[in-house]
């Protein structure tokens, strides 16, 4: 749906995008990571065809960026959507459903779609910002598009309304939408995404799985071992590990190592009330790529 060939975007002296090929299909949720500056927005601006690339291609569902073709595929939620505070959800939603000469009607539906439907005549002035934020997806599905370019669409929501936002995120992919969301909050693209992408000074430094990434790192495992109080001096020696509490002893070892590590910890039986395994976590990886592309 979108495909990003070697796209070069630059600002005078400052090369914003260098080099930057990245692809999302049907169906598929792609996290855009980086830190400020890296140059997300300007990769969003670039596919939604607001500035041009200075060299590479883009094509978003076969057309070029700014095409009908593509402009009719592609909706867009900027990072701070703002509504007109006097409006009702509903009144908003059908001026821009009037502005793509879209029936007005359609606006309950929309808003029912991202949960809005009891504030639907509310006036937006009154809504929280989770409320706004649904009313700005509303926005992006009028047209039911192709390609949604989100931009950071959960600054600022609580943990329960950034859970339902990826519901309705994860619906929209079932129906075969392709997504490219970016966000700094790392953690919570983890489970909610299909692919993550890692911007660091303009240039794509990971693209691939969460699993997969974790594996090119090749980064320690940790793993946390809850023993019995009266055996814990003992499962650290014989573990080799590192005695935390009065229970729990920590180990470090290789992707490589870790069954291995695991059949030891499973050998001694009665010893062991409970074992976690902890992998790299994400932002450990979004560190040791952004550093390796450094050197
Ligand atoms: N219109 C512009 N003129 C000059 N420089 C620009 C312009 N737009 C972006 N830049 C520069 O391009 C680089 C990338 O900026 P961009 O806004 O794409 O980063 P970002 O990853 O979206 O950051 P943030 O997370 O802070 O939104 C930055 O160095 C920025 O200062």
């Amino acid at each position: 749906m979108l495909t990003c060939s070697r796209v070069t975007r630059t600002f005078g002296a400052v090369e914003a995008l260098r080099d930057v090929s990245l692809s999302v299909a049907e169906g598929e949720r792609v996290a855009l990571l980086g830190h400020n500056g890296a140059g997300k927005s300007t990769l969003m601006k670039t596919i939604l065809a607001l500035i041009p690339a200075t060299s590479g291609e883009i094509r978003v569902a076969g057309a070029a960026p700014g095409d009908r073709a593509a402009r009719e595929a592609t909706a867009y939620l900027p990072e701070n959507a703002a509504f007109h505070p006097a409006l009702t959800g509903r009144e908003q939603i059908a001026l821009y459903l009037r502005l793509r000469g879209e029936p007005a009607s359609k606006a309950g539906s929309l808003l029912e779609r991202v949960g809005l439907e009891q504030a639907a005549d509310r006036r937006i002035g009154t809504y929280s910002k989770g409320m706004r934020q649904r009313v700005g997806l509303a926005q992006a599905l009028i047209g039911r598009p192709r390609l949604m370019v989100l931009d950071e669409p959960t600054s600022g929501l609580d943990p329960v309304s950034r859970r339902e936002f990826y519901a309705i995120l994860a619906d929209l992919a079932r129906d075969g939408t392709a997504i490219l969301l970016s966000s700094h909050a790392l953690t919570e693209v983890e489970a909610r995404t299909d692919r993550i992408a890692i911007l660091s000074k303009g240039r794509l430094v990971a693209n691939d799985t969460l699993a997969n990434l974790r594996r090119e790192a090749g980064l320690p495992i940790h793993i946390q071992v809850a023993a019995r109080p009266e055996t814990v001096g003992d499962v650290a020696r014989r573990l080799d590990g590192t005695r935390v509490n009065g229970v729990r002893v920590d180990l470090t070892c290789a992707h490589g190592d870790k069954l291995s590590r695991l059949g030891q910890i499973a050998g001694l039986g009665g010893m062991i009330e409970d074992v976690e395994v902890i992998p790299p976590s994400l932002e450990d990886l979004y560190t040791h790529f952004s550093r390796r592309a450094d050197q």
